[in-house]
């Protein structure tokens, strides 16, 4: 079969499918991490909210029920489709801006460098996106009445009317530390692991699901591997009352290596680690089988 054009537009609709697989993968275990990595610290003697996290997945389900784990779940869905969408069609031209001629293949630090892109495409969505999921995943009275944010708009429009523009973009600087190394560390071990499975003689266009799976899983244990620090900065500074870290992502780094300790920086590994394989394996499924749908339908677009 002829080798089909890449296309900016098949690169959106199937990044934006692979947006879905992962949000409905992996949304339980991400309110988990956001809840473990929010939580306040214990007062000396009084234990703490959550003590890891099975402790927090069995609370959550016992207080709000299992659909507590899909809380704040619109937000990402709408949000995230979009997000994965202008990620790979960013990795795409940053594929693009580099080649030669169309079939070049590129050098891994090419494609750490296009993905380094599409992570600064997704900060504009990702970093208010973030700020709205983060902190409806953080409320935990189970009387829908008493939570301060009633939905994702709700959120999105009392963050604006408290602080404007800046509020619904804080964290914008921690979201940029966060997903321009990771997205380049993503796609680079994707297309590594994707070369490296391919067996002798055969195309890696020739897609299979198994090898999919677990270079789309492997690709999302990477990319955290380098995410999680940064990803504690950016929640906790999303999460905290207004004013109460002036100077951004620095305040909140130095807060936390005082008080706490530079583990804290690690804090929600377990949940990311185990969210991270399914939900990324269903990502890059999700998006293989729509672009070899799409070159099938419409091989011209
Ligand atoms: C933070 C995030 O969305 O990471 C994505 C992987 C995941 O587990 O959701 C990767 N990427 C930022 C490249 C879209």
């Amino acid at each position: 079969m002829p080798k089909s054009k890449p296309s900016a537009i098949k690169d959106f609709i199937a990044g934006g499918v692979g947006g879905v697989c992962t949000v409905v993968a992996g949304h339980p275990l991400d309110t988990v991490k956001v809840r473990l990595q929010t939580m306040p610290k214990a007062l000396p003697g009084q234990p703490p909210m959550f003590t890891g996290t099975f402790d927090c997945l069995a609370k959550t389900v016992r207080k709000e029920g299992f659909f507590g784990l899909y809380k704040g779940m619109a937000a990402p869905i709408t949000g995230v489709a979009p997000i994965f969408a202008i990620c790979f069609l960013g990795f795409g031209i940053g594929k693009r801006l580099q080649q030669k001629h169309e079939n070049e293949e590129l050098t891994y630090f090419q494609l750490f460098k296009a993905g380094m892109l599409a992570g600064v495409f997704t900060t504009v969505i990702m970093a208010p996106g973030e700020r709205i999921k983060c902190l409806l995943q953080i409320q935990q009275e189970a009387n829908v009445n008493e939570r301060k944010y009633k939905g994702p708009v709700d959120c999105a429009k009392k963050i604006y009317k408290e602080g404007g523009i800046r509020s619904v973009y804080r964290g914008t600087m921690a979201t940029l530390l966060r997903d321009v190394p990771a997205t380049g560390a993503y796609f680079t071990s994707y297309e590594w692991l994707q070369r490296v499975l391919t067996p002798e003689g055969h195309d890696r266009s020739e897609m299979s699901i198994w090898r999919t799976l677990f270079a789309g899983g492997m690709a999302g244990i990477f990319n955290w591997s380098v995410a999680i620090p940064p990803d504690v900065l950016k929640s906790r500074l999303q999460t905290a009352p207004h004013g109460m870290y002036p100077n951004g992502v620095r305040d909140v780094f130095k807060h936390i290596i005082k008080e706490e300790g530079v583990m804290s920086l690690y804090k929600g590994f377990t949940p990311i680690m185990l969210r991270a394989f399914p939900a990324n394996a269903a990502c890059f499924l999700g998006y293989e089988v729509c672009l070899k749908f799409l070159n099938w339908a419409a091989p011209g677009l």
